[in-house]
């Protein structure tokens, strides 16, 4: 039964309204999308085979949820499938038992027994009912869970390259709702083995009663079987254009109370003309639902029409067999009353196998990305690192960025010409501050990223006092790091959380929370809070608060420091910090090395590095110069460093205030000493 060739929607067209402003129907360009044409082009026949499998899989996924009730759920519709056909042989019974010779009184009281087994197989299906829709119940949202946990977890253990891998990305967010098909494939489940048993039931029965009955029933139900399907595909086909333009209309609605475009849609006078084709998309989504009605009348009346011809030829067969004395009339009611029910049963279990297979694509996205996340997982266990830890190393290491996941593929070719770093050795001592400096873009961010762990070198090496950091124990590594960058993560929880998610395996110390505040003046933040430690940081909840981007800052260097890991990174830890808060920053930072820490600071403030123990200057992806802030100044020195110091240093030599004279070029080196 191949349904594709009618069913199947048509390349969608938009209306004129979305022609005009999308230069076409607005459709995803997720990797979920693609699902609702891949589901027009499969056969009934291909959708039955692969339907074992797809069960498997979601009764795995039961079984890992809760045990109990998937054997509930399984023996109460093993159990309704047997008492329905045992009630079907016990009708026959009654039947045959009044249809029989004698007077009507005698015939009753022998049915009796017969009756009352069709009575408790009736409780029986009953009760066992009750049980799998209880156990079904009580599995679907554990299944959800547990698929939710698994897609989780998963995703959170794979290496940062695979998070921003395109296809991966895809990946990640067509399963994302593969959770939710999860559940409600417990419930079609249930149904297709319900109704599975069910039919088979019946079919056993009827082929025990005659054996010309069961093509009987196959008959009957074929027409109907075929009629539903046939309209559920059409609906599904049509809701895929009808939300087409509604999406469109959405994105139209949305952006018309927005804040951001709110000025240019008022001044410009966009408003009249987005609802003009606002209108215009909703008329065209109503049409479509018209059209839907209008089919699905032709279809239920061509479906009755069939089923009607069907019955009148099984009547037909039937009334052949009992005239020729073939059957007997108490045969011929339970058959009549098998094949409604067998007839019942098919036609459920075809719709609900075409259900399966639309929610399986979805299952089947979470399954593909378990095995692909296995493969990008992030190695556990490994060498322990070194308890003394003296020094690190880059020894010609050279990286490239995986693509983005919104970029075109790249060629290979190209991504060879731009490596992010190109043949870098350094080396980054324990106890010293370590200044990264260069231009925009010359590999300063990724230098701290490979340091701590986050991406691996294409080739070469980072020695962690001589173990190949590939080797280390990745876990034992980021035990060892704190990490406060510029883009810093603001988390919407209180402003203790904010600090204290700087150690999140341990429990909230309160005095050493404060300590952190106090270091890098975020106690002064938490003071003007309406409820102090417990404020929630995030605008649009009850209690929310917003603080600015200098706040948050101190807040970040506080959580870096509650973490009070080895080797500090920090990435333009002050470029939201007005002058006076930049000076205490430095100054702390260095008493953290004083005490010990390594600290890795990435700045383009060049002033700020003169107290480094060391500074590496990078350009292009390329080392360029190593030394102290002295010795880069040296004229002996090659001059990168020197040369952007210059630069910098010019800006402020211009400025001359009022009533004060231009410094010359001496002045300012002695003040740049101070
Ligand atoms: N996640 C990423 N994906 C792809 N390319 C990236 C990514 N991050 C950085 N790059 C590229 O790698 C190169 C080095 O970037 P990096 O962030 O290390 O420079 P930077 O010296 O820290 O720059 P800035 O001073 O602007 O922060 C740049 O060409 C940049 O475009």
């Amino acid at each position: 039964m191949k349904l594709k060739a009618k069913t199947a929607p048509a390349e969608p067209e938009g209306s004129e309204s979305e022609r005009l402003l999308f230069g076409g129907p607005l459709l995803y360009a997720a990797r979920w999308a693609d699902h609702d044409r891949a589901f027009f082009e499969m056969s009934l026949w291909t959708m039955a085979a692969k339907m074992p499998r797809l069960v498997a899989l979601t009764v795995r996924l039961a079984w890992r949820a809760d045990r109990r009730s998937l054997w509930t759920v399984g023996a109460g519709e093993l159990t309704r499938g047997i008492s329905q056909a045992i009630g079907l042989i016990a009708v026959n019974a009654v039947l045959a038992t009044v249809l029989a010779a004698g007077t009507i009184g005698h015939r009753v009281q022998a049915a009796i027994p017969a009756m009352i087994g069709v009575a408790i197989t009736g409780i029986i299906s009953a009760l066992a009912t009750a049980a799998s829709t209880t156990g079904t119940g009580r599995l679907e949202p554990k299944v959800e869970r547990v698929a939710t946990e698994m897609y989780l977890g998963h995703v959170a253990q794979v290496e940062l390259s695979a998070i921003e891998d395109a296809d991966f990305n895809r990946l990640m967010d067509s399963a994302q709702y593969g959770a939710s098909a999860a559940r409600r494939m417990v419930n079609v489940c249930t149904s297709v083995v319900g109704s599975l048993v069910s039919f088979v039931a019946a079919a056993g029965v009827l082929t025990v009663l005659h054996p010309a009955l069961l093509p009987l029933l196959i008959l009957m139900t074929v027409p109907r079987s075929w009629a539903s399907l046939r309209n559920a595909r059409a609906r599904y086909a049509s809701y895929l254009k009808w939300m087409q333009h509604s999406r469109a209309g959405r994105l139209l609605s949305s952006t018309l109370m927005r804040t951001g475009p709110a000025p240019e849609i008022r001044v410009h006078g966009v408003g009249p003309f987005l609802l003009h084709h606002f209108r215009g998309m909703s008329e065209a989504s109503e049409a479509e639902q018209s059209r839907l009605a209008a089919s699905s009348a032709r279809v239920r009346l061509i479906a009755s029409a069939l089923t009607g011809i069907a019955a009148a030829l099984t009547y037909t067969a039937l009334g052949g067999l009992l005239a020729t004395g073939v059957m007997s009339l108490s045969v011929a009611g339970t058959a009549v009353l098998a094949i409604r029910s067998g007839g019942q049963s098919l036609t459920t279990l075809i719709l609900q196998v075409n259900n399966l297979y639309e929610e399986s694509a979805y299952v089947g996205d979470l399954e593909r990305l378990f095995t692909e996340a296995a493969k990008y997982a992030i190695p556990t266990g490994g060498t322990p690192v070194p308890q003394d830890l003296t020094l690190i190393r880059f020894e010609k290491v050279t990286f490239h960025y995986p693509e983005d996941a919104d970029d075109e593929p790249v060629k290979e070719e190209a991504k060879g010409q731009r490596p992010a770093l190109k043949g870098v050795t350094l080396d980054i001592p324990m106890g010293k501050i370590v200044a990264l400096v260069g231009e925009n873009g010359s590999g300063k961010t990724t230098v701290s990223k490979l340091l701590a762990g986050l991406y691996q070198p294409d080739s070469g090496s980072i020695w962690w006092d001589g173990v190949d950091a590939r080797a280390l124990d990745r876990a034992q590594l980021w035990s060892r790091i704190g990490m406060v960058t510029q883009d810093f993560h603001r988390w919407p929880f209180t402003c203790r959380m904010n600090i204290a998610i700087g150690r999140p395996g341990r429990p909230v110390e309160q005095t050493d929370v404060e300590e952190a505040a106090v270091y890098a003046g975020a106690d002064k933040v938490v003071e003007e809070l309406p409820r102090g430690w417990d404020t929630l940081l995030s605008k649009g909840y009850k209690g929310g608060h917003q603080i600015s981007g200098g706040q948050w800052q101190r807040l970040g260097i506080a959580r870096a420091r509650y973490r009070d890991a080895q080797i500090l990174i920090v990435d333009e830890p002050t470029s939201a910090l007005d002058a006076k808060a930049e000076l205490e920053v430095f100054e702390q930072i260095r008493e953290l090395a004083d005490g010990g820490q390594t600290i890795v600071l990435i700045t383009h403030r060049l002033a700020s590095v003169r107290h480094a123990d060391l500074i590496h200057v990078l350009d292009q992806g390329e080392l360029v110069e190593s030394g102290t802030f002295e010795e880069l100044l040296a004229p002996s020195a090659t001059g990168a460093f020197r040369e952007l110091y210059e630069m910098q240093r010019a800006q402020f030599q211009d400025v001359v205030l009022p009533g004060q004279r231009k410094p010359t070029a001496d002045a300012a080196e002695r003040s740049d000493a101070r």
